[in-house]
């Protein structure tokens, strides 16, 4: 598989480092904002940043390994939280009407399939994984349609009007095949990569743990579609290609929470190039989230224990991106609002 991505051309660095020096303020003190900013002028090239249209999509999928019960819902939970994503009722929606983000749901293969509506996009895969414990979650030809579907979903949406994405997902029991992803695709040790997810007990932590281990121990190719048919999901499949279609359009993909920066990783083993496209909204509360983002050597604009999913996060670090945005277009220089003498060190 091959993904159309441009190196991000870094030659402008210094110029726009420059810009961001000579705002009114002590060097390096908008912190992260400026560094985002950075990232911001070298995705679009340009010394003056375009407002962006943003839009949240939120990838479902199901999945066979919680026949254990290794969350605190069953897999119809799903199902019912998709619903209430295109009611409007979850926090997704709450974050979005505050902040005027679009959103859209896909089923990348849910217990139930639901009828076609405006903002559902249905990419079904199947109507969960297998139990990966024992077996390969999906085949090499799902997870291969299912990266291929969410490199597309990007692209077309990318197409139509909006030019920022924001990812998100639903699946329960998803940070059971996140974990297990998570420990396959690195070195990272499996008890720095499995948390309690939505808040199950010590017993159906001792159970997920033993699971994923039971999984890791049989042998397996390590390349990420085929840890995608192993342990993964459907919306994880899906994720990753969609974080490889967004920079495949040369537009910031923000990264929500543990699974989809999993996602992040796979993607970027399938092509480094679109690491330059990502930013990453916040560290969460979920144990292999930290583990994740050290490995990919992000630093998370929010720290507010989250552990939601729905793409939340993400959403919550729009206003950031905005914020960004109006210093690095609006703010005075040093040169042109008069204010001398002031010596900042490098
Ligand atoms: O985004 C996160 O960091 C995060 C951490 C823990 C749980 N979640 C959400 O909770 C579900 C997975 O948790 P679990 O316990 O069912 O594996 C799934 O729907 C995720 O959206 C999300
Ligand atoms: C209620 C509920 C809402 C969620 N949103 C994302 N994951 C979730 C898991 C549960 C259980």
């Amino acid at each position: 598989m091959t993904f159309d991505i441009q190196v991000l051309d870094h030659s402008k660095a210094p110029a726009i480092q420059q810009r961001i020096d000579q705002k009114t303020k002590p060097l390096g003190a908008l912190g992260q904002l400026e560094t985002l900013a950075l990232q911001l002028a070298l995705m679009q090239q340009q010394q003056h940043l375009q407002r962006q249209a943003p839009l949240l999509l939120i990838f479902a999928g199901d999945h066979g390994i919680n026949r254990h019960q290794l969350s605190i819902a069953p897999s119809i939970v799903t199902t019912q939280m998709v619903h209430n994503f295109l009611s409007g009722g979850a926090a997704a929606n709450c974050f979005c009407r505050s902040f005027a983000v679009d959103l859209m749901v896909v089923d990348c293969g849910i217990l139930t399939d639901l009828p076609a509506q405006p903002g559902f996009i249905k990419q079904r895969l199947g109507e969960s994984t297998q139990d990966f414990s024992l077996q390969p979650a999906m085949s090499l030809e799902q997870a291969n349609s299912g990266v291929q579907l969410g490199y597309e979903l990007a692209r077309s949406q990318l197409n139509s009007g909006y030019d920022l994405l924001l990812l998100g997902e639903m699946g329960i029991a998803n940070t059971s095949s996140a974990a297990a992803l998570l420990c396959a695709a690195t070195d990272i040790p499996l008890y720095s990569c499995v948390g309690f997810g939505t808040g199950i007990s010590p017993e159906q932590y001792q159970r997920k743990v033993s699971l994923i281990e039971l999984a890791l121990s049989r042998p397996y190719a390590k390349d990420p579609v085929s840890l995608l048919a192993e342990f993964g999901g459907f919306e994880i499949a899906q994720l990753t290609g969609a974080i490889l279609g967004g920079a495949s359009r040369g537009c910031p993909v923000v990264i929500d929470g543990f699974i989809v920066t999993v996602a992040a990783i796979l993607a970027c083993q399938l092509d480094p190039a679109c690491r330059d496209y990502l930013i990453f909204a916040h560290q969460g509360a979920e144990t292999g989230h930290r583990a994740a983002l050290t490995q990919l050597e992000a630093s998370p604009l929010l720290d507010l224990s989250l552990r939601l999913g729905e793409g939340t996060g993400a959403v919550l670090a729009w206003p950031l991106i905005q914020a960004a945005q109006s210093f690095f277009n609006e703010m005075a220089s040093f040169e042109s609002a008069a204010v001398t003498d002031v010596v900042s060190q490098p």
